[in-house]
């Protein structure tokens, strides 16, 4: 395929390659059957795989994810998708006690290769349960992946990565921008590595760290920023666990400042970790106490105040100018 599609359209594709080529792969979800998803993720599915592999759950997220877990530990491959990150809670029982532990529980005699897709975050004007950011919560669980796209093309091949792995991948979809901008995305079946993060700019003044819809807000402000005469280094952090700490010490030992992006709350955020990691290896290089551009310690608000919590591009600026008046 040649045209450009949006994020969710990769993922779709990525859906529809996958369950092609492997008979094991069945999807299953509120509404992904006859409806295609709220956002339209599984569009078509249900029509081409029909409904033994593309199964409408009830209402019950704990059921959704353990009839996955029950699948995945006896030869298939599910995709659940749960319709809002917010409303995951219900299964992380099944989740956290079950599908995480279940290669170290068996001794590695059963494996757990099931993939849970939730949109998160904030920007489409939804009420309360459909706008947070809880990545972090998921990343502290011991047995998971996790991974966040922030372009059709990573979509697109870490989606496909997420279904190969043989453990359970947590794969959240920043929602505002799924329909941002399109890709051409060869739909030639090939996976991303799951394990790296993406430099996306090359620069040697400052390192910025972003995932999710931020990198939106991140490479916008490292375009204006260059016309100012800084130079930033874009990394979009797609595994959000494990992290790829080469790739992110490698680039704030050459620029010696970094700033992280995200919308999730401050406390015992991502990127407390990154900047503790960051502050012990580079400790030597780094010329400016790493900065942090994120959302709220507060229930993500309503629709009308969504704009003063989700970082925007002057935040960015402001903090790399903080970093940059430190020598
Ligand atoms: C725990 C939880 N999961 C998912 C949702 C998202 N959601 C809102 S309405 C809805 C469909 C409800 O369908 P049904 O129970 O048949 O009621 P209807 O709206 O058709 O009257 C879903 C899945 C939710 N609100 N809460």
């Amino acid at each position: 395929m040649t045209d450009k599609i949006t994020l969710v359209e990769a993922v779709n594709q990525a859906l529809h390659h996958a369950m092609t080529n492997d008979p094991d792969v069945v999807v299953l979800g509120e509404d992904v059957g006859v409806n295609g998803g709220v956002f339209r993720a599984t569009q078509g599915l249900k029509e081409q795989f029909g409904f033994r592999r593309v199964m409408d759950t009830p209402l019950a997220e704990a059921l959704i994810a353990g009839v996955s877990i029950g699948m995945a530990t006896q030869g298939l491959k599910p995709v659940a998708e749960i319709q809002f990150m917010g409303f995951i809670f219900p299964a992380l029982e099944q989740l956290m006690c079950h599908a995480a532990r279940m290669r170290n529980r068996t001794r590695g005699r059963l494996t757990c290769p099931l993939v849970v897709r939730a949109p998160f975050g904030g920007g489409i004007h939804a009420p309360e349960h459909h706008s947070e950011s809880t990545e972090a919560l998921f990343a502290h669980i011991p047995g998971f992946r996790v991974v966040i796209p922030s372009s059709p093309k990573r979509a697109y091949g870490l989606l496909l990565a997420a279904i190969q792995d043989p453990d359970p991948v947590l794969f959240f979809e920043p929602k505002r921008i799924y329909r941002a901008s399109k890709q051409v995305v060869p739909n030639d079946g090939e996976p991303l590595p799951l394990d790296i993060c993406f430099t996306l700019k090359e620069g040697h003044d400052v390192t910025l760290i972003s995932w999710g819809a931020s990198v939106q807000e991140t490479l916008q402000a490292a375009k204006q920023l260059e016309e100012t005469g800084i130079s930033a280094e874009v990394i979009d952090l797609a595994s959000i666990k494990p992290i790829d700490y080469d790739t992110i010490l490698a680039s704030v030992q050459k620029t010696g400042r970094c700033v992280i992006v995200h919308e999730a709350a401050r406390t015992g955020a991502v990127s407390a970790d990154i900047a503790a990691e960051i502050s012990y290896h580079a400790a030597v290089e780094l010329e400016a106490p790493v900065e942090r551009v994120t959302g709220y310690d507060i229930t993500m608000p309503y629709y009308r105040m969504e704009q003063y919590y989700i970082p925007s591009k002057g935040d960015i600026i402001n903090a790399v100018n903080k970093t940059m008046e430190q020598a």
